[in-house]
């Protein structure tokens, strides 16, 4: 598969932000010679637009988090291209946090990985604190968190860096009414801002809240 690339400047995709187009993945389970091939990717692809909040659906395990997952470039594809205009923030449906460390400590470290000023992450911490409202939790190592806050913590960490895609798998599963508003919120913004946002979701009653819904059925992607 190719690398992740950057669409070239003057690209007559002018609005596209992320390309994904013949993305393919077998998952090899078993051994021989019970060896079984399951082919979840078939050709599968997607283009997202600047400013546009996009759902991603489809049955269990129909490949939504590995086809999430293959655009993030954390699992390889056996074939296809994903090209990234600008940078991307990620959102695991699983919280991969440090057990030992408290929120505080995340959103320091995560700082220093995506090479923010102190300023610049202080500022956004801040903001994502309040706009989460789960700043009381600051001191709180991350293994005492309750599942929601947890969650929380999760998308905070993907949105520090305030990225021009976000991909999210899931990201609200856990949150309460009033959080699964403040969420939508957020959306809203970047979509004001011309930022993407592309959300895994299993609720039917969110489709109202996307400009678009692609499907995954049968390894291949398609509008809904
Ligand atoms: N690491 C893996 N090794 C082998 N098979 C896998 C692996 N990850 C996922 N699968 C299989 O690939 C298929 C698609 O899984 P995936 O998690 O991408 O689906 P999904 O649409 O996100 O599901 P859900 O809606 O339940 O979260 C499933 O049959 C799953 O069992």
């Amino acid at each position: 598969m190719d690398t992740i690339g950057n669409l070239p400047a003057g690209s007559s995709n002018v609005g596209v932000v992320l390309a994904a187009s013949g993305i393919s993945k077998t998952y090899k389970q078993g051994v021989w010679p019970f060896r079984r091939r399951n082919h979840v990717l078939e050709g599968a692809g997607l283009s997202l637009n600047r400013g546009e909040i996009v759902g991603l659906v489809g049955e269990n395990g129909s490949g939504k988090s590995t086809l999430m997952q293959i655009l993030v470039g954390a699992l390889p594809a056996d074939a296809g291209s994903v090209e990234l205009h600008g940078s991307m923030g990620y959102c695991p449906q699983r919280p991969v946090v440090f057990e030992r460390l408290t929120c505080d400590e995340h959103f320091e470290l995560f700082g220093v990985a995506y090479g923010l000023t102190r300023e610049e992450r202080r500022a956004a911490q801040a903001r994502l604190y309040d706009d989460l409202d789960f700043a009381r939790y600051a001191d709180e190592r991350a293994d005492r968190l309750s599942g929601g806050t947890l969650a929380k913590l999760n998308l905070a960490l993907a949105l520090l860096p305030d990225p021009m895609v976000l991909l999210l798998d899931e990201p609200y599963a856990g949150f309460d009414w009033d959080t699964y508003l403040r969420f939508w919120g957020m959306v809203g913004r970047r979509r004001e801002s011309g930022q993407a946002v592309l959300v895994i979701s299993h609720f039917i009653a969110d489709e109202e809240r996307f400009d678009r819904i692609i499907e995954l059925r049968e390894g291949r992607t398609a509008p809904k």
